[in-house]
């Protein structure tokens, strides 16, 4: 399908090699796969599952490894030694951002996350992260509170919508800080016209190849393979609807998916599930759901989260930053304007950090074993780590303590009472969320969840405001 976009990229690719070339000789590149002349590594850069075949290649090639597409060059860091060494001790020349075509397309250019480092980007980034600090996020609590006790409310009426019901409470955290809107249902307009806009976004991180060949935005609909500009233009009408509108949609879809990612580790791990459970109804009891106080009395709980995001961290692939100027690291050559990507899944199985990495071992993160968290490989780094890590984290804590305290999660079973193993898709994209089945989706999927959830306390009488 895309044979004739390959046709048009040819001439263009040639100029690109000639030139890098050129600018290049005699420089030490990090090492890389084998490449093709001027194509370069364009036709076998990983494009589906690229945090797993990149965290492949770099057991063979190293944690610092080069790509060449048509002349752009494309880093992989997959240590957090490395990571750490250019992007937060480095951070005054890595704090760029490349061009998003897809997202460009999608009208989404403007927001922080894309914006190229420079004034705009300060002005914007403070004026987003001064509520947001620590401290800042405290006077929030209360919201977060109410939301997961009305999530709760809702599992406990309709366990089996649980996913619709997750949407709703990442939604109504977002919508009531950002904007002061309460939302009240699932029905909610806002809530139905940010899930639209959460299916753009899917849709459109198809378009890799974009990311390859930006200038293939320009296209004219009619050009065969350009799917991407008619599907950017056919969907026009409701960016137009929400131009105005509150919307915060990737951000509460980060959000969605950590819980996910959540609910679903410890539906595969049920003796952490237990041990969890058995701390929280040692130090809350069961007369009365968790609070954020309990937050530093509730250690096994703090371990069982970071290792859920160790275990599949929420933006596999994390966010990529751009290099402003030639570098050089360990005696490699770094060019200006390289794409660099910091691999998310690799820094979370980063052996000399996390000994036996493949284990999902909570107890890693215990002061006796003294593993560190795992918040770069989750929230980023240097100038450009999340704006709302704290937000994020407190939204995910209170859902996690909650659910905890109230259910059992295990799986489903068949007629003879066997557990039914969920059926499991990853796909890969920008973010890592849950998909609809069957659809081959640019993000982590859970598909098919088959999550049973027990209410723990029946007797319980819970305080639900
Ligand atoms: C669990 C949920 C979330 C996760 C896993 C997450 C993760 C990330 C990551 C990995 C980045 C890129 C960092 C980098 O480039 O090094 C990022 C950027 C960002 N996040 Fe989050 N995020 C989450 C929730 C939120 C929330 C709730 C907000 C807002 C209230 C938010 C606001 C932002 C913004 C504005 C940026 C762009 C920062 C910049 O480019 O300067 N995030 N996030």
């Amino acid at each position: 399908m895309f044979s004739a976009l390959y046709l048009l990229a040819l001439p263009f690719a040639l100029f690109a090699y000639l030139w890098t070339m050129r600018r290049k000789r005699n420089i030490l590149l990090p090492p890389s796969p084998p490449s093709e002349p001027i194509l370069g590594h364009l036709r076998t850069f990983p494009r589906i599952d690229q945090d797993q075949a990149f965290y492949e290649l770099s057991k063979v090639y190293g944690d610092v490894m080069h790509f060449n597409v048509l002349g752009k060059s494309v880093i992989i860091l997959s240590s957090t030694e490395a990571a750490t060494d250019l992007l937060d001790k480095r951070s005054a020349n890595y704090s760029d951002r490349p061009a998003f075509p897809a997202f460009e397309l999608l009208g989404w250019g403007r927001t922080l996350v894309f914006t190229p480092y420079g004034s705009s980007f300060h002005v914007q980034r403070k004026l987003l992260t001064q509520p947001f600090t620590r401290q800042g996020c405290a006077v929030f609590q209360p919201i977060q509170l109410q939301q997961a006790h009305m999530l709760l409310q809702n599992l406990v009426h309709s366990p089996e919508d649980y996913e619709s019901h997750i949407r709703r409470y990442t939604a109504a955290i977002i919508m009531q800080i950002t904007y002061g809107h309460r939302v009240q249902s699932d029905d909610d307009r806002y809530v139905k016209l940010a899930e639209q806009v959460n299916d753009t976004i899917l849709a459109m991180g198809r378009a890799t190849i974009l990311d390859l060949l930006p200038f293939l935005k320009h296209l004219p609909p009619w050009f065969p393979g350009a799917w991407f500009i008619r599907y950017a233009r056919d969907t026009q009408p409701m960016r137009d609807e929400m131009e105005n509108e509150p919307f915060e949609e990737v951000r509460r879809q980060m959000t969605w998916g950590t819980i996910l990612i959540f609910i679903f580790a410890i539906l595969l791990h049920p003796e952490a599930q237990k041990r969890a459970q058995r701390e929280i109804e040692e130090v809350i009891g069961s007369s009365r759901l968790p609070d954020f106080d309990d937050r530093d009395s509730l250690p096994y709980l703090e371990c069982l989260l970071q290792e859920s995001r160790r275990w599949h961290p929420t933006i596999s692939l994390g966010v990529p930053h751009r290099s402003m100027a030639d570098d050089v690291y360990r005696g490699m050559f770094i060019p200006k304007g390289a794409t660099i990507i910091a691999n998310a899944r690799a820094l979370s199985l980063d052996e000399n950090v996390y000994p036996n990495p493949h284990l999902f071992w909570p107890e890693r993160f215990l002061p006796e074993n003294g593993q560190p968290h795992p918040t770069s490989a989750m929230f980023g780094f240097g100038r450009r780590v999340c704006a709302g890590k704290n937000l994020a984290d407190a939204s995910v804590w209170i859902v996690a303590a909650t659910i905890l305290a109230s259910f059992d999660i295990t799986m489903v079973k068949d007629e003879h009472g066997k557990d039914l193993p969920p059926k499991v898709e990853f796909t890969r994209g920008l973010t890592s969320v849950v998909s609809e089945e069957g659809e081959q989706l640019p993000c982590t999927a859970i598909l098919a969840l088959n999550l049973d959830l027990q209410i723990a306390h029946a007797n319980t009488t819970w305080s639900i405001e």
